[in-house]
């Protein structure tokens, strides 16, 4: 498989594993602005991506990133109107965001349910690829969550979009976890980024850990297909890592 193989760490439970990534994505994000000028990121939803978010938006150390010049995406949404509380971006928005110095032409999130393509979740999907192909360079981090079925972004066991090779973005149909309709970025397009970090907390996560670092098929353990291009983390708590073998 191509990509950085992975790297885990284990924190001693999810609030200190929330608070090491949010100080970590300050360092790569102030990093990447020193190098290139600015930074892109990519959000995750789900308990353990918006707790990141929560503890950063706690964090002095916030301020040594400039906002303003950060390019932020998102790596799937439930396709659900503009606001609704189930979707990730404004999850995002009331963990973090709205206190920022973000500069908002460079947000980016996935199309609602009621926005400019309607209820067509494909057309909303071609659109955000759009977006994406018109930006330039690389994702800098790129955060995943972890379903208890090893599922990243809404690339889920079984379902097409998990096999698909060309297009970066995809509509979700028939999501086993509700919403049943979403958008997701592919593997093609998280293997585009320089780093991949997963985050998973929580004994409902050990069997998905286990089984996505075991070397799995992508297509039946989604995760196990989510490498960055200069670095892959596992960013874990204690519980999480119940079932690796201890190497
Ligand atoms: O529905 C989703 O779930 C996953 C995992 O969420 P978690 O609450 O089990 O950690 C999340 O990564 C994804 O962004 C979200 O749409």
């Amino acid at each position: 498989m191509t990509g950085a193989p992975p790297a885990v760490l284990v924190h001693r439970d999810a609030e200190v594993l929330a608070a090491a990534a949010a100080a970590r994505l300050v360092t790569a994000l102030a990093d990447a602005q020193a190098a290139r000028g600015s930074a892109s990121l990519v959000l995750t939803g789900g308990r353990n991506g918006i707790a990141v978010l929560a503890a950063l938006a706690a964090a002095p150390a916030r301020h040594a990133v400039h906002w303003g010049r950060v390019d932020l995406w998102w790596g799937d949404e439930r396709f659900l109107p503009e606001g609704d509380p189930d979707r990730n971006a404004t999850q995002a928005r009331e963990a973090l965001l709205d206190g920022l110095p973000l500069d908002p032409a460079r947000v980016r999130p996935m199309p609602a349910s009621d926005g400019p393509h309607g209820a067509d979740v494909a057309a909303a999907a071609k659109a955000y690829a759009a977006e994406l192909a018109a930006a330039p360079g690389a994702f800098d981090v790129l955060l995943l969550g972890l379903g208890p079925d090893t599922h990243v972004a809404s690339l889920f066991p079984g379902l097409p979009g998990v096999r698909e090779e060309e297009r970066w973005v995809v509509p979700v149909t028939g999501s086993p976890k509700p919403p049943p309709t979403r958008i997701s970025l592919t593997l093609p397009a998280i293997r585009s980024a320089r780093e991949v970090w997963l985050l998973a907390a929580g004994p409902d996560k050990a069997e998905a850990a286990a089984t996505a670092l075991s070397g799995a098929d992508p297509a039946t353990a989604p995760a196990a297909g989510a490498r960055g291009t200069e670095r892959t983390l596992w960013l874990v708590d204690e519980t999480a890592a119940s079932a690796l073998p201890r190497a």
